[in-house]
């Protein structure tokens, strides 16, 4: 998850930089719909060339918790089965922590063993910030 905050620019920036970096991962990228509608207004019809994705997830309660992340017992409302939803937030793009990101999810990806977590969809959830 990012959050975008900032000035009108600020925020066009980070949202560009969302839309490069769920494409270089093939990660869905979840923008609020009011944000698109804030950010992209404007006369060249950007904003409706990025899609708001419903994650289709129902989260329930928290399992567990990693260093950077929060992890929650969801129900998958496409194949009604159970998963984890692990959340993983991200205050900015600072390239150290998109490199992190980019290999697990591009490891995990890789991996297919019976006794390896299937990563099943990444996701990139922009959340409204702060104005300023
Ligand atoms: N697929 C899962 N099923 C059940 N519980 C899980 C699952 N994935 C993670 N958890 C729980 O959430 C905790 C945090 O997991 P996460 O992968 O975020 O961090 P970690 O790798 O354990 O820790 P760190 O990131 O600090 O190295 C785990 O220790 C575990 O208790």
């Amino acid at each position: 998850m990012v959050v975008v905050s900032g000035g009108m620019n600020q925020r066009r920036n980070q949202i560009v930089d969302a839309v490069v970096i769920a494409r270089i991962l093939g990660a869905a990228l979840v923008v609020p719909i009011l944000q698109v509608n804030v950010i992209w207004g404007d006369e060249i019809g950007f904003g409706t060339s990025i899609s708001s994705v419903s994650a289709d997830l129902m989260e329930h309660e928290q399992i567990g918790q990693g260093t950077y992340s929060t992890v929650f017992r969801a129900r998958d409302l496409k194949s009604w089965k159970i998963v984890a939803l692990k959340k993983v937030r991200f205050d900015n793009f600072e390239s150290e922590s998109v490199r992190f990101m980019a290999q697990e999810i591009m490891i995990l990806r890789r991996l297919d063993h019976p006794n390896i977590i299937k990563l099943e969809a990444a996701f990139i959830i922009v959340e409204l910030g702060p104005w300023n």
